[in-house]
């Protein structure tokens, strides 16, 4: 197996220190046959690695073990499985009646119940639990959900679908490129004869709920044009109801047409923002518990308070914590999850520094970051250095002399004085703490 070592370092080069640490370390390879196979922790891993990774790992292997006949990624056994509770409230059987064919298919585990509602995320999770739970008609014609990746967009709509056969609705959902992929296909038939858009199209109506997730990648105009027609006969239908997700907000998709942009703009569009720590302590006690692991609070206390970005990440380090622990026999204690965890940290605190967090806070501003050096004393350029300031602060191990001298050689109290500032505006602002929270989120992804 010293091939994979060639190309784990090879992938290292590829896909940068953090992705790697956070989805590769924990891949375990094995060779059954001629063929390789890496066994991931979870259905996330794997996921992630075949959506994003497989054709470089099938690309490397290749280079350098060309007797190697193919590449598989499955799901190593877990250690436990989960409790009875956790698990989703949907028989395989329903579900599938409920699923119309042209649907991609959902996880069962992400279900209402698994879902941890915290302030970042509970109008959301309102939303789409009161869709599929409520006898009345939305007052919108779709909800929008937005938010970064790995907060729990797909999550929420998988929930969606998991209730609905118990609620007796039927539903229709594309996953990431789903809609996109599966539109071609039905263009290409189209043109060779074999089925027509509109009887496609007829059969999608079928459905009393259409989840679309990553709708921003909608962008061809045959593709974008069939999602309209749908969103008009949807919403002639009564009580019919269309979820939308997406990275950004409506106003902010790009390259769709004006028509499009215009139903956008009609629905009831809800964000889902970073996780809050306390939300971030529940996510991973619940996430242990459902695969039956005993993780002390003082433990989970740590990951949150090391991993804040996305909900993704704190899965990754979880997974991390429970892989080192099975594979030294050890209890979770702090000491394991520190050692578990030191490489994730030091590859974050590596690229995070002053001068990236300068040049982002400088262009979500719309000020030169030059000016975040500078003397100027302006609002307009006070602020954005203070929040710069504070954010070095707390993403960097950096001194307040240190940040002082980062900042065009500025004193300590200064900085100490623009991290007091920012902890107040963000209790007392919240515009100014949605920017805070936003640019966090921006600088650790
Ligand atoms: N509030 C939450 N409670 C429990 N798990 C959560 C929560 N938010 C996110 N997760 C988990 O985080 C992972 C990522 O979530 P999800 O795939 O829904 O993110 P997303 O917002 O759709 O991201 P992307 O835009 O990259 O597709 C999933 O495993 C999901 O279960």
């Amino acid at each position: 197996m010293d091939f994979w070592q060639d190309c784990a370092a090879a992938l290292k080069e590829e896909v940068g220190e953090q992705e790697f640490v956070q989805y590769f370390t924990s891949l375990e390879p094995s060779m059954v046959g001629n063929k390789l196979v890496l066994l991931a922790i979870n259905e996330f891993f794997l996921k992630h690695i075949k959506q994003n990774h497989f054709d470089k790992i099938e690309r490397l292997v290749a280079k350098h073990a060309p007797f190697v006949s193919g590449v598989d990624v499955q799901i190593a056994q877990m250690t436990a499985a989960p409790p009875k509770d956790d698990k989703p409230s949907v028989s395989k059987k329903q579900k599938t009646t409920s699923r119309i064919a042209e649907s991609d298919t959902v996880m069962d585990y992400f279900t209402f119940s698994s879902f941890v509602k915290g302030k970042s995320n509970e109008q959301a999770y309102k939303a789409c639990y009161d869709l599929v739970k409520s006898d009345k008609q939305a007052d919108y014609p779709f909800l929008f959900i937005y938010g970064s990746s790995g907060l729990g967009k797909t999550h929420l709509i998988h929930a969606v679908a998991n209730s609905c056969s118990k609620a007796g609705l039927s539903y229709c959902y594309f996953e990431k490129d789903g809609f996109k992929r599966f539109f071609e296909g039905v263009f290409a038939d189209n043109r060779s004869g074999k089925s027509s858009v509109n009887s496609v199209i007829k059969r999608i109506m079928k459905a009393d709920i259409l989840m679309v997730d990553d709708v921003h990648l909608i962008t061809s105009p045959h593709t974008s044009q069939v999602l309209l027609s749908l969103f008009d006969e949807f919403n002639k239908g009564g009580r019919r109801r269309i979820i939308l997700a997406s990275d950004r907000h409506p106003i902010k998709m790009e390259g769709f047409s004006s028509q499009f942009l215009s139903r956008f703009s009609g629905g009831l569009a809800l964000s889902i923002e970073p996780p809050d720590i306390e939300t971030r302590v529940q996510i991973l006690e619940k996430k242990a518990k459902a695969v039956g692991l005993d993780l002390p609070k003082d433990c989970a206390l740590f990951i949150a308070q090391n991993i804040f970005s996305d909900v993704r990440a704190l899965e990754g380090a979880l997974n991390r914590v429970c892989h080192s622990a099975t594979f030294t026999g050890e209890p979770i204690t702090l000491p394991l999850v520190r050692s578990a965890m030191r490489d994730l940290i030091e590859a974050r605190a590596r690229a995070i520094n002053a001068d990236n967090i300068r040049e982002v806070v400088a262009e979500y501003y719309g000020v030169s970051s030059r000016d975040l050096i500078g003397k100027k004393r302006a609002r307009n350029i006070a602020r954005p250095r203070q929040m710069a300031m504070a954010l070095t602060r707390e993403l960097t191990r950096d001194s307040f002399p240190e940040i002082g001298q980062a900042f065009g050689g500025r004193d300590h109290t200064t900085v100490m004085h623009a991290c007091e500032k920012v902890q107040e505006l963000c209790e007392t602002d919240p515009l100014f703490y949605k920017d805070y929270t936003a640019l966090k989120a921006t600088l650790q992804l």
